[in-house]
């Protein structure tokens, strides 16, 4: 037997004794809650899909409610499909709910304890919140347009240069505007940093997903020593190649502060306040490449879950072409001030947040005290993950939940050029989260992808990509990646100017530095 197959072996002896001798007990204290039947040992660890997993819990809250429970290698869990008890447990209770689960490899050796998504709610978390807010409240948020603006004017020159390079055209968008807001300086073009954070990220959401390390399963695990636990030494091997690019990116800052160039971004706010805030340059530099990494992948899902979306519902994008071309002519690229004037595709974007979610399993939350709510016990320690997607797709709250339609968010206030400001477009959906974990980019975020989807749309058709035959290539909004947050897989879609002097305005637009 080989050194993994023991410790396999012996994990599974060791989670039985665990489950036998220290699980808790079911309670005596309240109301069952509903879910399915389970293993007697491990529960319904091997039940949940690893795909996909947003529509196992709409399926669960189809068969059990709203609220259903199950257990996760001993752990209680809890998934709302319901806003309504999302709003309450997470929001009006959020004393009780805004921890985090502790994960053993990303946690704590792959982040050191400091990516502020995984904190506990401690003095740590809150120090980081508060530095997030001073960075991205919507006062603050409101002073980014001009940067916001370009970076989508940029955004379009490169579909219009590179149309078969979107995904990367959307990723560079998502991630020069978090960069140049985190590091005062424009992304590199030769591509190293966009592909460094892509690599950060895509470790992390691999190694945060549920099964992807045993340890977080049973994280009595950590107790081995190193050689009988490699993957310690791999999470520390991770964490030292991501604290180098982090590390580098804050001290080309430091740099330029301390040869006087004026220097307006949040590494060198955060400088500014070290001292103040009590923060180590290794803290300082997680604290911003956080915000790098949260901002790049989310933005840049968001805009190619939108394309999907037009391919799919040819009529919405009509209308919202109609809409722009009474507002904006070819001359003109719509900007943040003409929002007011475009009620159609501001429901558009809220509806994209919608119809598909970024993060559609939704990010979990953990209770610090016991509490009951609706006569069900919820003990200390349950892991309470909010379904954004179960959520999104609640007939009772959304009519025809599977129907990408912006009408549902065009209120009549709306019709009239009320209601159209930027931190309306986070309301209406719980694309965000909830409570006191919720994303603090939001309005960011939202501002980003309005500016986005409106200015793409204003110079482009988009329409389904063909085969080599000229067959229309089908779209599957099935298809898509799987992780804490999801995009279209394997989507082709074509996207062709509206007309010679819509590239045009684009190109003057560039050299005018618009
Ligand atoms: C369309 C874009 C985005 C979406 C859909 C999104 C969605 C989310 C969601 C669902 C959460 C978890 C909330 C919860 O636990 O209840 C979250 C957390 C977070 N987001 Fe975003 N986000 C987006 C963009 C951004 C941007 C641009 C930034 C920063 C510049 C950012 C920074 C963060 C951070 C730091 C957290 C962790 C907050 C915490 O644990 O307290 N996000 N986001």
């Amino acid at each position: 037997m080989d050194s993994y197959s023991l410790l396999f072996a012996l994990s599974i002896t060791l989670v039985i004794i665990y489950w036998l001798l220290a699980a808790p007990s079911s309670s005596s204290k309240g109301l069952k809650i509903p879910g399915p039947p389970s293993h007697p040992i491990v529960g319904h660890t091997f039940q949940v899909p690893q795909l996909k997993t947003w529509r196992y819990f709409e399926k669960l809250s189809h068969e059990y409610g709203p609220i259903v429970k199950l257990k996760l290698a001993g752990d209680e869990t809890v998934i709302l499909s319901d806003a309504a008890d999302a709003e309450e447990l997470l929001g009006r209770r959020s004393h009780n709910y805004s921890s985090r689960p502790q994960l053993v490899y990303a946690g704590k050796y792959l982040s050191k304890n400091m990516r502020m998504v995984l904190l506990p709610y401690n003095e740590r978390f809150k120090k980081y919140r508060a530095a997030f807010h001073q960075m991205l409240q919507p006062r603050a948020v409101s002073g980014y347009n001009q940067l916001e603006e370009s970076e989508s004017l940029r955004l379009l020159a490169d579909v219009s240069s590179k149309p078969d390079d979107l995904v990367n055209n959307c990723d560079r968008f998502g991630a020069s505007l978090v960069f140049n807001l985190c590091y005062g300086a424009t992304l590199n073009d030769d591509g190293k940093d966009l592909t460094a954070v892509q690599e950060i990220v895509e470790n992390f959401i691999h190694d945060t997903y549920p099964g992807a390390h045993l340890v977080d399963t049973l994280p009595f695990l950590d107790r081995l020593p190193d050689f009988l636990a490699p993957w310690r030494a791999e999470a520390k091997q991770k964490f030292a190649k991501d604290s180098q690019t982090y590390t580098r990116l804050i001290n080309e800052v430091k740099s330029r502060m301390d040869a006087n160039v004026g220097l307006e971004c949040f590494s060198a706010r955060l400088y500014d306040q070290q001292e103040k805030m009590n923060l180590s340059n290794e803290e300082l530099a997680y604290l911003v490449g956080v915000a790098f990494e949260a901002g790049t992948e989310t933005t840049a899902s968001s805009i190619l879950w939108f394309l999907m979306a037009m391919v799919l519902y040819p009529e919405t994008l009509r209308r919202a072409h109609q809409e722009l071309d009474s507002i904006c002519d070819a001359k003109t690229i719509p900007g943040f001030v003409h929002m007011e004037q475009l009620p159609y595709c501001f429901a558009l974007v809220k509806e994209v947040m919608r119809w598909a979610p970024a993060a559609p399993g939704g990010f979990p939350h953990t209770s610090d005290g016991d509490d009951v709510y609706k006569g069900y016990f919820i003990r200390k320690g349950t892991m309470v993950i909010p379904c954004i997607w179960s959520m999104h797709r609640n007939e009772a709250q959304y009519p025809n939940a599977y129907k990408f339609d912006p009408e549902r968010f065009l209120t009549p206030e709306m019709r009239e050029g009320e209601e159209l400001n930027e931190s309306e477009l986070t309301q209406g959906h719980y694309g965000f989260g909830f409570g006191r974990r919720k994303c603090p980019g939001q309005y960011l975020a939202a501002k980003s992808a309005w500016i986005a989807m409106v200015r793409l749309l204003w110079a482009f058709n988009i329409e389904p990509a063909k085969d080599a035959s000229g067959n229309t290539i089908k779209v599957d909004p099935d298809d898509c990646t799987s992780g804490i947050t999801s995009r279209p897989a394997n989507f082709l879609v074509k996207l062709i100017p509206r007309s010679e002097q819509h590239q045009e305005t684009i190109a003057s637009g560039l050299t005018q530095g618009r």
